[in-house]
């Protein structure tokens, strides 16, 4: 059995029972925060700085082959497989919309 709960930050914790791991895991906004910072601290070692550094054509690039493997992935491997090729895609849409200043409210509006 997995237990959710809630921390006092509003993150979901995951606890399972065969392990004492705990993972938090993060929102689409909270991504977008993070990566935010990064962008604004650019601390050295972070992946998101350097995509951020290649531009928007490489970062494009890179959103374009994300959708690639997310589809592969959807139509011939597990659901975890093609979950986890959707969190990279969304990860790399997030980087073009911060290289280019989109803010979430900007996309979320047409939605
Ligand atoms: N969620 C992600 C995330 N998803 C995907 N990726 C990047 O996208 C790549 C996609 O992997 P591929 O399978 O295409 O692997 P690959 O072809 O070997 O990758 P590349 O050689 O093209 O970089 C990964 O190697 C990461 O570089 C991510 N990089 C960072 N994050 C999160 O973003 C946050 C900031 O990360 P840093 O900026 O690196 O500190 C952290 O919370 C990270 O967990």
């Amino acid at each position: 059995m997995v237990v959710s709960t809630c921390s006092a930050r509003g993150r979901l914790l995951w606890t399972g029972r065969h392990t004492d791991v705990r993972e938090i895991m993060k929102t689409f906004e909270e991504l977008f925060a993070e990566l935010s910072e990064k962008a604004s601290t650019r601390p050295a070692g972070s992946g998101t700085v350097a995509a951020l550094d290649a531009g928007v054509h490489a970062i494009g690039k890179k959103v374009v082959e994300e959708a690639a493997e997310s589809w592969m992935a959807a139509e011939y491997e597990s659901t975890d497989r093609a979950a986890e090729e959707i969190s990279q895609l969304l990860y790399h849409v997030q980087v073009l919309m911060i290289a280019r200043g989109i803010g979430l409210d900007e996309v979320y509006k047409h939605l």
